[in-house]
């Protein structure tokens, strides 16, 4: 008020008069407008802004494509408006006047989006689009449980009407790819773990069955010490997977893939799988099989995985009886008495606690809900790969079996350059590791401990001389080991021929596989 008068002293009276008289005009309008707007009631207000829009469709020659936040069937935020918010931060991050800028839960990165209400264009195979993003509050006897759900938030599309066909067929794939593709490269990616059952009460976004923590495990496959080519087929394979979208579409296979990582303890498995997931740039989902009650859950938690993801269940062989039926069978028969003699509530108590099947497992693997998404590794890890049921771990559910092994010479390399920064060239005792590596089994977990420099004056030298002691030692242990069974084996007829197998085995001169020798034989057995 105090503005519109001070400039009315300025200019001659009939224009002062002009200004005022618009001014209140223009007020009593607005003030009007506000009173029928509290008056009307809310039907009556939806019907007359669809006909003030039927009216402007029909002299205009624009059409207007809206994309709400919230679908009406989801809990979560639309995946569409996700990707429009996602494609258009990233392509008018460094035109838009103003951008918003939000820090999104667990991220380090800041993340830039257009800001409410301002306009953009778009040019695309010649045409125009026009963005803005509106948001408005809803009206009407709505009640919301969260006080965002109050306010209506939408990404609008304007674009000329000859150009509908173009922007249906390509332009919104378009924005949808583009969108998710920047999605992935701006997220913060996410360590999941499964919630105990009794755990997935509703959130914001609806039930939650898995719980997340950033993922920041540091593994590469740079610093993962294991022979080279093995480690080339293996990023081979992942690349061949990430781009084979259009190659699994064309023969008919759900784009997913299953690895099995087998070798004793600390031969590297954990640290493969965050090696994999840092090179792919996916989330993984571990899986704790032992807190899910049935196939039923199984398949719920499969089904709230997104893609661009590595589903692993570590220990498969201590997760789930994989023999369960025949186990189950005989271990009825033996219990037969004692069974009938329980009480029935005990019976009930049995039958409550049915797990997860070797079947239910199976069907998570490769049934027909695993296709739902795509994108997904499987990777299962084990110590003991001759205890997994064929079934479980043949081609086509686990398509890549990789042994993770004892230390060899260039993966003790790989360790001592990213300990130590020291090259092959660098240190005579390079010759006495090589030499001990071959002759005795020493895990890289064990090797990569005796490298670590014990002060901040890293003395190379000082961790490889300690890294030859421990190798004699275990050797010396190794020896000693052979010696004692032999000395089983003849003071026990009955267990001679195993002892006679495992001594050869176990001598300190087989590298690297002891229990390629249990598997093999175990195999034969088999045949
Ligand atoms: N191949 C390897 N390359 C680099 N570091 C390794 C390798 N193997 C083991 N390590 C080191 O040893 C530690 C233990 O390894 P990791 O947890 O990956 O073993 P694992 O095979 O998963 O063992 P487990 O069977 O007990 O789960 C890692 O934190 C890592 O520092
Ligand atoms: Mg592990």
């Amino acid at each position: 008020m105090e503005m519109v008068g001070g400039s009315a002293d300025a200019i001659p009276g009939l224009l002062s008069y002009g200004w005022a008289g618009l001014w209140s005009t223009l007020a009593s309008l607005l003030f009007l407008w506000s009173m029928v707007q509290d008056h009307l009631p809310f039907q009556l207000e939806e019907q007359l802004s669809a006909l003030a829009r039927r009216a402007l469709a029909a002299v205009t020659p624009y059409v207007t494509i809206t994309i709400d936040e919230h679908d009406a069937d989801s809990f979560g935020r639309s995946e569409a408006y996700l990707a429009a918010e996602a494609y258009l931060g990233a392509t008018f991050a460094g035109r838009a006047s103003r951008l918003r800028a939000e820090l999104p839960g667990g991220s380090d990165r800041v993340s830039l989006a257009v800001d409410d209400h301002v306009e953009v264009t778009d040019a695309f195979r010649g045409a125009r689009m026009r963005w803005r993003k509106t948001r408005t509050l809803r009206r009407g006897n709505v009640i919301a449980w969260n006080p965002r759900e109050e306010e209506r938030r939408a990404y609008c599309l304007t674009f000329h009407r000859r150009h509908r066909a173009l922007v249906e067929a390509a332009y919104l794939p378009h924005v949808l790819a583009e969108g998710r593709a920047a999605t992935v490269r701006n997220r913060q990616r996410r360590l999941y773990t499964n919630n105990a059952s009794g755990d997935w009460g509703g959130g914001d976004d609806g039930p939650r069955a898995w719980t997340h923590v950033k993922l920041e495990h540091p593994s590469t496959f740079a610093t993962l010490a294991m022979d080279p080519d093995r480690k080339r087929e293996v990023v081979d394979d992942l690349d061949m997977f990430r781009d084979g979208r259009d190659y699994y579409a064309s023969v008919g296979k759900a784009w997913k893939r299953g690895y099995l990582l087998f070798g004793p303890p600390g031969t590297g498995k954990s640290t493969m799988i965050a090696a994999m997931a840092n090179y792919l740039g996916y989330d993984i989902y571990d899986l704790e099989l032992t807190a899910v009650k049935s196939n039923t859950e199984l398949r719920k938690l499969f089904i709230e995985t997104k893609s661009k993801s590595i589903i692993v269940i570590e220990d498969i062989d201590c997760s789930i009886d994989l023999t369960g039926k025949r186990k189950k069978k005989k271990k009825d028969k033996n219990d037969t008495r004692k069974k009938k003699k329980k009480a029935p509530w005990e019976e009930e108590d049995k039958d409550e606690g049915s797990k997860v099947t070797l079947s239910g497992l199976l069907n998570f693997i490769d049934g027909l809900w695993s296709a739902c998404g795509g994108e997904r590794i499987i990777v299962f890890t084990t110590n003991h790969k001759d205890k997994l049921d064929p079934a479980l771990i043949r081609r086509g559910r686990m398509d890549m079996h990789i042994e993770m092994s004892y230390c060899c010479f260039q993966g003790f390399k790989v360790l001592a350059k990213n300990y130590l920064g020291v090259q092959e060239h660098d240190g005579e005792l390079f010759g006495d590791i090589r030499r001990l590596l071959e002759e005795v089994d020493m895990t890289p977990a064990d090797v990569a401990e005796n490298l670590m420099p014990r002060s901040k004056t890293k003395d190379a030298d000082a961790c490889l001389r300690r890294l030859v002691k421990a190798l004699e030692e275990a050797k010396e242990a190794a020896l000693l080991a052979a010696k004692a069974k032999q000395l089983d084996g003849i003071k026990d007829d009955e267990g001679t021929d195993d002892e006679d197998d495992s001594d050869d085995d176990g001598s300190v001169t087989s590298r690297g596989h002891p229990s390629d020798g249990d598997e093999k034989s175990a195999k034969k057995e088999e045949m």
